[in-house]
């Protein structure tokens, strides 16, 4: 048999079934693209139904560069070709996959294969950062790869440079079983039409779910693996739901993945006839009922509620703003919400009824914070929640091996343990060990859980971090064992000890990779000795969920200091700050030195980096970082930190470790005094009421940021102020928020009210740190009769 026969045998074999099957031409490159121009010819795939990712350019086919194969997602593709000689990755590899029609082929061109692994790659290049070189990076990753393709079933083998063929392939399948034929439910509130345009029977079931959300107070989550027709759910409902007359507002972590509930929906408006024409903006469908479907980035989406409509901003905005429209949405569906933070989700719960989409096992929205997380929360909201499951999938029969495999190679199905194994996990139960890559390639189901727990815990761990894992010279991994299945896990990774040299060109801006903290120290904030010393950066840490807040987070943190003590200066963190996070971090040592003035684009979070010094040089960076940080703090509060939530603000301010003394002048404390207890202003010197601001925060004078715990409580402490004191601290006074603004906000009944309460909060901050100072005891005794 020759390739042309065997591409013949595979397809049928892949129509009969439905499935599809993976053909692998190893061998010189040449070779292997003219054999794929044979295979396809033979396959009978039509031209226009095949997408070659290669980084070369000339095919007669769809070509996308191997960096932009995330162009196929949610595409359905009757073959793709898959050149890995260059600029091949692992997250190209997830989202090529799952664009293969059924009954069609994945035509996969490597290296030969038993050299593969060895051969130094781009890839690879980005996994040798500073100081490490390539001979470091590991060659794990590929050579697992290589063996899930000798292995598993529906993979053909076939060296293009001997012409043999090490596999066929072939596994004889049933032919496949034709779909459920979709059916409205019962006493359907949508139309016909609407069912009609449903592919499976579970489509029309959770379209019959979304009509809940007709109405206000409910929620829909709908829930499947890759390519089982959710996005088309989405826009089906969507589209029924606008000619219906409501605002439903669509978002996704990028336009890309919701793409195809805009397809849908426009296909079901022009079918009940509601079109109303709107140019050609594919992110907005109107329908002549006066409803829309409008698409939103999630951030843009928040705003979108909690401005009561008044945002129009979906990215591609042409700009027309006497078009802004002004009232609210009615219903919110977020696509791919897995990908997307809890912080960020739980923001929807605002709408007033809401659809969430999530992709259990994938390459996007791999992060199920969704499932694990959100899920209670949404569970404990005033929504009536119903819960609808997609299995069947629909570009190709249930059982693929291609997508068998994929799960395997990517562990995209990776998870931890399950619940019961783990739940009497205690701090006496636990064992601190450090497993080398070889320990995890050596050993699959603590591979699953160690990587499972990273993907369940964070919302962005992808296809590339396992070969990351397993390959990179400058990670390390640390877990707590209870009964031999992980529960805590920590990924560390490596940074600073950069010779001179280096140092010196990043300082000169240029990027040095791998490096994050020592970056940032030195490029952004200009202190080129920062990368000197080394430490370790916590790049990932995460609690098996069924045991968070046992204290077992932290003891891998200080197991980790143990062991790294005497080896390394310090152990950072970066992340996106929340006021949980940002509490954890400093009860276990780590200390502010940076809160980045962008936020990030996905999460809407600002990024805090801290530090937690190990050695003399360590401390010395944690200490020069520290008052920089503190220096800063009044400026950048009041410019580029303005929208920051207040609570990070009180979070990060008291997880900074270089106590300030205000120093007011005297003419300053008058003001200060005055606009406490008499009949001064605030904005007679606004300086000196924000350099005690920053004192009382970072001062800690017993505010750990999470002490003030209600509303208006203290906790007995003369300088502690209440929750909503401290906001109005920083709302006000560090980010030079209007007081409209503030008053509104915080509740407060009117600007005036809002303006006393400022003056109030200020007493105990005046008598702590003035109580010594003659002007302010002269001063306070002069108003002491009327107040
Ligand atoms: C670089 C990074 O990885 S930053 C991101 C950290 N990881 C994650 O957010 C993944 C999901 N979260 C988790 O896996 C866990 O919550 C961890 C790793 C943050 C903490 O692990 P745990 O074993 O629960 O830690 P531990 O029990 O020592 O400390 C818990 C304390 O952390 C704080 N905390 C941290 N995150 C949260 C959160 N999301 N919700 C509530 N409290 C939190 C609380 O103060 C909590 O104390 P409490 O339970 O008394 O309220
Ligand atoms: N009702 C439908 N009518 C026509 N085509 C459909 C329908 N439902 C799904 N499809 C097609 O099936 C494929 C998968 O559907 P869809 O993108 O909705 O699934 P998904 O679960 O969101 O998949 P992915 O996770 O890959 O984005 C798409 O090519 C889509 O066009």
């Amino acid at each position: 048999m020759d390739v042309a026969a065997l591409a013949d045998r595979l397809r049928t074999e892949a129509e009969r079934a439905n499935e599809r099957r993976l053909l692998v031409l190893a061998g010189d490159r040449d070779a292997g693209i003219d054999a794929a121009y044979t295979a396809l010819d033979a396959a009978e795939v039509a031209d226009d139904d095949v997408t070659i990712v290669s980084s070369r350019e000339g095919f007669r086919f769809e070509r996308h560069a191997p960096n932009h194969a995330g162009n196929l997602l949610g595409r359905t593709r009757g073959a793709v070709v898959f050149d890995a000689h260059e600029k091949f990755s692992p997250n190209a590899l997830g989202q090529v996959v799952g664009a293969v029609d059924g009954g069609g082929l994945l035509v996969l061109l490597t290296p030969p294969l038993s050299a593969w692994p060895e051969r130094r790659e781009w890839f690879d290049d980005h996994l040798a950062v500073p100081p490490f070189d390539l001979d470091d990076v590991g060659t794990r990753f590929r050579g697992r790869l290589v063996e899930t393709l000798r292995e598993h079933p529906g993979v053909a083998i076939v060296d293009v440079d001997s012409e043999t063929i090490d596999r066929d392939g072939l596994t004889d399948p049933w032919p496949a079983r034709p779909h459920d034929p979709p059916k409205a439910p019962e006493n359907a509130a949508f139309s016909e039409v609407v069912y009609d345009a449903c592919l499976t029977a579970d489509q029309a079931d959770a379209v019959g779910a979304l009509e809940a959300l007709r109405n206000p107070g409910h929620a829909v989550v709908v829930e499947a693996d890759r390519g089982r027709g959710k996005s088309s759910a989405a826009g089906i409902a969507a589209g029924a739901l606008a000619a219906e007359g409501k605002h439903v507002l669509v978002t996704a972590p990028a336009f890309r993945s919701a793409r195809e509930v805009f397809v849908r929906a426009a296909a079901v408006v022009d079918s009940m006839g509601y079109r109303a024409d709107n140019g050609e903006d594919e992110r907005r469908i109107e329908t002549t009922a006066g409803g829309r479907v409008q698409f939103a980035s999630p951030v843009a989406a928040v705003d979108e509620l909690g401005a009561g409509g008044e945002v129009d901003d979906h990215g591609g905005d042409d700009g027309d703003d006497g078009d802004r429209d002004r009232d609210s949405p009615d219903v919110v569906l977020v696509d791919e919400a897995a990908a997307l933070p809890v912080r960020l989700l739980s923001e929807f719960l605002s709408a007033p009824a809401v659809g969430f989409f999530t992709t259990v096992r994938g390459y996007e929205g791999a992060g199920r914070g969704f499932s694990v997380r959100f899920r209670d929360r949404l569970g404990e909201s005033e929504f009536e929640v119903t819960d609808v499951t997609l299995s069947e999938p629909i570009r190709y029969a249930p059982g693929d091996p291609l997508e068998i495999w994929a799960f395997r190679a990517l562990l995209l199905d990776a998870r931890p343990p399950v619940d019961q194994l783990v739940a009497d996990a205690t701090l006496d139960s636990v064992e601190y060990r450090a497993f080398t890559p070889e320990d995890l390639l050596a050993d699959e189901h603590l591979l699953r859980e160690v990587f499972g727990l990273l993907v369940l815990a964070h919302y962005r761990t992808e296809p590339n971090d396992l070969a990351r894992l397993l390959d990179a010279p400058n990670l390390s991994v640390r877990v707590l064992l209870h009964d031999g299945r992980v529960v805590s896990v920590a990924l560390l990774a490596r940074e600073g000890g950069l010779p001179e040299s280096t140092r010196r060109k990043m300082y000169d801006g240029q990027r040095v990779a791998g490096n994050m903290i020592p970056d940032v120290l030195t490029s952004q904030l200009r202190d080129e000795e920062a990368a000197e010393p080394v430490g370790y950066r916590v790049l990932r840490i995460a609690t098996h969920h069924a045991v968070r807040s046992r204290g077992l987070g932290s003891r891998l943190l200080s197991a980790t200091k143990e062991e790294f003590r005497g080896e390394v200066d310090w152990l950072g963190v970066g992340y996106g700050a929340t006021p949980e996070l940002l509490s954890f971090w400093r009860e276990n040592g780590y200390r502010t030195v940076h809160l980045s003035t962008t936020r990030n684009d996905t999460s809407g979070e600002y990024s805090a980096v801290m530090l937690n010094p190990l050695s003399d040089s360590g401390r010395e960076l944690a200490e020069r970082h520290s008052r920089w940080f503190r220096e800063r703090a009044i400026g950048v509060l009041s410019d580029p930190l303005r929208d920051a939530d207040p609570d990070v603000v009180r979070a990060t301010l008291a997880a900074t470790d270089a106590p300030v003394n205000p120093s007011l002048s005297d003419h300053e404390w008058r003001v200060v005094v005055g606009a406490s207890y008499g009949p001064g202003l605030y904005v007679a010197a606004p300086g000196a009421f924000r350099r005690l601001a920053l004192a009382y925060f970072v001062g800690g004078d017993g505010d750990d940021g999470d002490s003030a715990q209600s509303d208006d409580s203290t906790d007995g402490s003369e300088t502690q102020l209440s929750v909503r004191e401290e906001r109005l601290l920083v709302r006000k006074v560090l980010q030079a928020q209007l007081w409209e603004n503030v008053a509104a906000e915080l509740d407060y009944v009117s600007t005036g009210q809002c303006m006393r309460a400022l003056g109030t909060a200020f007493r105990p901050l005046v008598d702590h740190y003035g109580g010594d100072n003659d002007t302010v005891v002269e001063e306070r005794a002069r108003f002491s009769d009327e107040f």
